[in-house]
């Protein structure tokens, strides 16, 4: 009988954001799913949603509303506390401009840039920037991106080159949904070994 010890599992909590690449969170969730043992949710803001709302989702959705449909009163459990704990690992995918700018600064105005706010900094975070050309070369992004990657270690897949959703050709374009997911891949295995390293 197959003794193999069944995958450990991984809770990968995905966020999206507002670029017109959430088109694209559908296939995301897809090669997430791929990797043995992956616990697949989506945290979309409200912009990122307008995106994927019709598509099929193969992993459950929370969105904003959630937070205070399920919050009555005291005692009730928090949502954006409730998935910080969940999440092995947050991945954010598209990050959008605004988003970025949010992040580095600590607001905290929905459900994803809360459980960010609230995140374990000792957990694995992954952005994935997509934006028109002109946003990715303007000097915020390069700010912004830095505090997020020298203050608190996330860790970021660069846009590519590629026709954008207005037409431009340029840097800007989110990474592919399998790069990305190889990326994510990559940190939970760098994860396991941490944490069996702190086991000793
Ligand atoms: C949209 C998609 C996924 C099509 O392959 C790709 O171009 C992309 O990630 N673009 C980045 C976002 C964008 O285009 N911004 C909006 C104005 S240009």
């Amino acid at each position: 009988m197959d003794k193999t010890a069944p995958p450990r599992q991984w809770n990968i909590l995905l966020g999206a954001t507002g670029s017109v690449a959430s088109i694209k969170l559908p296939q995301i969730v897809d090669e997430l799913n791929k990797i043995p043992g992956a616990n697949v949710k989506v945290v979309p803001t409200a912009a990122a949603y307008f995106f994927f709302k019709d598509a099929t989702v193969n992993a459950r959705v929370h969105l904003d509303e959630e937070e205070w449909a399920t919050w009555k009163k005291k005692s009730d459990p928090v949502l954006h506390i409730e998935l910080r704990k969940w999440a092995d690992i947050m991945v954010i995918a598209p990050l959008d401009a605004n988003t970025l700018a949010k992040i580095a600064g600590g607001l905290c105005d929905n459900l994803l840039t809360s459980v960010l706010r609230a995140w374990d900094t000792s957990r694995p975070v992954l952005v994935c920037p997509a934006m028109n050309t002109n946003m990715w070369v303007h000097p915020f992004t390069n700010k912004h991106l830095n505090v997020l990657q020298d203050t608190f270690d996330f860790q970021v897949v660069a846009p590519i080159s590629k026709t954008l959703a207005c037409g431009d050709t340029g840097v800007g374009a989110m990474a592919e949904p399998e790069t990305i997911a190889a990326r994510v891949l990559d940190l939970l295995q760098n994860l396991e070994n941490d944490q069996l390293a702190d086991a000793d």
